[in-house]
């Protein structure tokens, strides 16, 4: 900051509004832990559902943090990054989005006291990432193997993750499915995608008839009613080329003067695309996927044919055809030929809820497949998808990694108690850092408790004793919150995978950390101010114009 000659020199906009030091951190930290009161509520088994009403009208009734907070429409710039935390734990790993989101709130509330007896932004940040780094480590060794083909461990791990998000009545069975799709969609290598397992969504019926089609559903119609509406041992080709008349790339126009030459042009048009549908019927195929068009007359030899002709598939669909069922995407007639086909068992059109759709299934070992979720509702389905995709994403990591820890608080609770010793050993400035970094984690096991109705303080002492008196499985222990009392959590089936904890705790470490780190908040206006140009054509440092002026110092 300068000043020429008394003058106070003017950088910023007319209307920009700025906010530093303590003032810039308090709002920060403020509009960061209104975000995470927000989603608190939502946390563990007996969290509350939130109902979210768009601006037109349109209802969502979720527990799921990131859903919240995608919803929610957010302005804060800090408020902002906690939202950011959700998304990259979602992305990452699927679940434990609401736990990032509260840790982040409950490490800034920490923070904040810590700033209050005068301690250093950067000594709180260096203490706390000095925490987070040990708290991985401490992870890793608490972790519990799990073997990839475990399927009753498999099934907690996405048993607890469905937990409290509305799947209760059929959790037994959703879980089943879940367990099944990743297992047969998992690679030789030991990885896992799961966009080859394709959930469907239809309102009608109860939950109790969602199913696992081994195979794929294909939300779509033959294209002719002549043609069969199941076919047995089904040789598939996929195509990414239309069957139809090409079209003349450039503007030609045709002109045509009489009627013979009439005849002739639509000859020739009919002649070339029973071509086509030679040269398919030729490689074998009883049915066709073609990612683009089929026009009339294709479909009429197609359908003479005696093959089942679907049109413009999805190209996401047509990849997971071909994991389905082994064939190859062919993308030009030219290149049609019996190699590229694959195979099902049986390609039906059937009724489901009122509509059509396509069942591809008796997959041979398919690397790709269907569940159909079903509900009474638009919102149960809704909810139950969510819930689905977390525990599809939670058994795949878990798969991947084949690792998981304890939940219902126990990590976190252990890491409490350690991170104290940790911080006790480096003493120092950092030491209060690392302190309040192991106290805040006790957030999660609290949450737990309230939201349950029980007394936190009661479960919480109860909880660091259970894990104080060491022993084989005191590092299990945690919140029953059905039976309101601290207990084996291991034993209680209530496991997540190790990748949810470490990522919810580095993600949230990191954006406290960034939000403390900010001692300055420039916000540009929004109205049109004077360009500096403008400022300087009036003269310049003119005082009183508004604006950023600055105090001479
Ligand atoms: N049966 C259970 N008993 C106790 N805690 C549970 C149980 N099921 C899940 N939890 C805990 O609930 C928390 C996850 O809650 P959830 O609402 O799914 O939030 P997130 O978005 O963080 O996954 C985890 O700490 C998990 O261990
Ligand atoms: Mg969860």
């Amino acid at each position: 900051m300068s000043s020429l000659g008394g003058q106070p020199i003017f950088i910023l906009k007319e209307g920009s509004q700025r906010t530093r030091g303590r003032d810039a951190q308090s709002g920060n930290i403020a509009a960061a832990k209104a975000v995470a009161s927000a989603v608190r509520t939502t946390l563990g088994p007996k969290g509350m559902d939130k109902m979210l009403v768009d601006t037109i009208g349109d209802v969502v009734i979720t527990n799921d943090g990131v859903t919240i907070l995608k919803e929610m429409d957010i302005e804060h710039p800090a408020a902002k990054m906690m939202v950011e935390i959700a998304k990259t734990q979602d992305d990452e790993v699927g679940d434990g989005t609401t736990t990032a989101v509260v840790i982040a709130g409950e490490l800034l509330k920490r923070a904040e006291d810590l700033l209050d007896q005068d301690v250093h932004p950067t000594v709180i940040a260096h203490g706390y990432r000095m925490a987070a780094d040990r708290a991985q480590d401490i992870l890793d060794e608490i972790a519990v193997d799990v073997k990839p083909d475990d399927m009753a461990m498999l099934k907690k791990l996405a048993d607890t993750a469905m937990t409290g998000k509305g799947a209760e009545a059929a959790k037994e069975k959703l879980t089943e499915l879940v367990v099944k799709a990743i297992t047969m969609v998992a690679d030789a290598d030991g990885s896992v995608d799961t966009e080859f397992v394709k959930v469907e969504k239809k309102v009608g019926g109860s939950i109790e008839e969602s199913e696992i089609v081994e195979g794929m559903i294909i939300d779509k119609e033959r294209v002719h009613p002549a043609m069969p509406r199941a076919v047995k041992s089904a040789k598939i080709l996929l195509l990414n080329a239309a069957v139809e008349f090409k079209k003349t790339e450039v503007d030609a126009e045709i002109s045509i003067t009489s009627p013979d030459q009439l005849q002739m042009f639509l000859d020739e048009e009919e002649r070339m695309i029973k071509g086509i549908v030679d040269k398919i019927i030729a490689s074998g195929a009883n049915v066709l996927f073609c990612q683009k068009g089929i026009d009339d007359i294709a479909q009429h030899y197609l359908a003479k044919a005696g093959i089942f002709a679907v049109r413009r598939v999805k190209k996401s669909d047509m990849e997971k055809l071909a994991r389905a069922t082994g064939a190859a995407v062919v993308s030009s007639i030219d290149a049609i030929s019996p190699e590229e086909l694959g195979k099902a068992g049986s390609v039906e059109e059937r009724k489901v809820s009122g509509e059509e759709m396509i069942f591809v299934t008796e997959c041979e070992n398919p690397k790709a497949v269907s569940i159909i979720i079903r509900g009474g509702t638009e919102h149960v389905v809704d909810e139950l998808d969510r819930a689905i995709e977390d525990a599809l994403r939670v058994v795949s990591v878990a798969v991947e990694d084949k690792k998981f820890v304890a939940g219902g608080g126990a990590p976190e609770i252990e890491l409490s108690l350690r991170l104290r010793e940790y911080a006790a050993s480096v003493g120092g400035r950092a030491q209060l850092a690392i302190e309040a970094f192991a106290n805040a984690l006790e957030i999660i096991p609290r949450t737990l408790a309230e939201n349950a109705g029980l007394d936190p303080i009661d479960m919480l002492v109860a909880l660091r004793a259970a894990h104080e008196k060491g022993g084989k499985n005191a590092k299990y222990m945690g919140l029953d919150v059905f039976n309101a009392v601290s207990g084996d959590m291991l034993k209680a089936g209530v496991i997540e995978p190790l990748r949810v904890k470490t990522q919810a705790i580095a993600s949230a470490a990191e954006a406290a950390v960034m939000i403390l780190r900010i001692d300055d908040v420039i916000a540009s206006s929004k109205s049109a101010g004077p360009s500096p140009e403008e400022m300087a054509a009036m003269g310049g440092g003119m005082g009183g114009m508004g604006g950023m002026g600055m105090p001479p110092m």
